[in-house]
């Protein structure tokens, strides 16, 4: 069965993810996909996404990263289509990026790497009645990832940017209501998905993956704010909240289904 990680990943440096692994993992998250290997899959239907941004509550900074949660206690924002069953429910979104431009996404693209990725994240409230008993059901959860790249200005994303530095330290949290998290979404429809997992503890195998084939661009500004936010409690000694993803992990026995030719 799978080893339950620690899940104080506060306590463990950015670095701790190339030694933890979960013990017989066999759907273990980021990869790197594939084009040629990926498989168009005709059955595959558009993904629909109905966010009401009346549900956004707040911004924290959990002291991996920063997080948006939102009001997932009824069926208010909600995505459904695409390689699913029936609908979920948005939980909360967050990022991943690196130090500099040159690395940052957990995900790669026939290994280009981008230097953030978005990661939203949602749970079955048919299999499922709470957020964190998704997190432990196979398929409990299903993750939008979309890749940031450095270029135009992000108008959306700057309301986001904006509220950074009310939770520069670990553990803090700014009110942040009414925001559309669509505003992130790449007009392109186009995506992979795989089975996987959480790439943070406790990296259960319980994500649907849908990753977004086309990039959303962001600039420097809005890359360097994210990279000004801290790992550490203030009256620390600060450490930069950069370099948050976890290694790539082996694809095993996974095909990666694209819903594109
Ligand atoms: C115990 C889970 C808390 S919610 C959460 C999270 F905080 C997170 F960071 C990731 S991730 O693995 O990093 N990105 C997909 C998740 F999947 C999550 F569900
Ligand atoms: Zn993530």
């Amino acid at each position: 069965g799978l080893q339950r990680a620690p899940c104080r990943y506060a306590d463990l440096h950015p670095l701790w993810q190339s030694e933890l692994s979960v013990s017989g993992g066999t759907r273990q998250s980021p990869i790197n996909i594939q084009w040629r290997d990926s498989v168009y899959d005709p059955h595959l239907k558009p993904l629909k996404i109905h966010y009401d941004p009346t549900t956004c509550l707040y911004i924290w900074n959990n002291g991996y990263s920063f997080q948006v949660e939102f009001d997932d206690s009824a069926d208010k924002s909600v995505i459904m289509g695409g390689p699913l069953e029936n609908h979920y429910r948005l939980k909360q979104f967050h990022f991943h990026w690196g130090a500099i431009n040159e690395w940052g996404s957990e995900h790669m693209v026939d290994s280009k790497v981008y230097p953030a990725e978005l990661h939203l994240v949602h749970w079955n409230p048919v299999t499922s009645t709470s957020f964190e008993e998704a997190i432990m059901e196979n398929n409990g959860l299903v993750v939008i990832g979309v890749f940031l790249k450095l270029g135009a200005h992000h108008a959306g994303l700057q309301k986001l940017v904006d509220a950074l530095p009310a939770v520069k330290h670990k553990d803090t949290i700014v009110e942040f209501d009414v925001f559309d998290p669509s505003c992130l979404m790449p007009s392109c429809p186009d995506y992979w998905t795989y089975d996987g997992s959480l790439t943070t503890p406790p990296l259960t195998e319980s994500v649907t993956w849908i990753i977004k084939k086309t990039p959303i661009e962001v600039d420097q500004n809005q890359l360097e704010e994210f990279r000004m936010l801290l790992f550490t409690s203030a009256g620390e000694e600060e450490k930069r909240m950069v370099d948050n993803f976890r290694p790539l992990q082996p694809l095993m026995n996974r095909t990666v289904r694209s819903s594109f030719r």
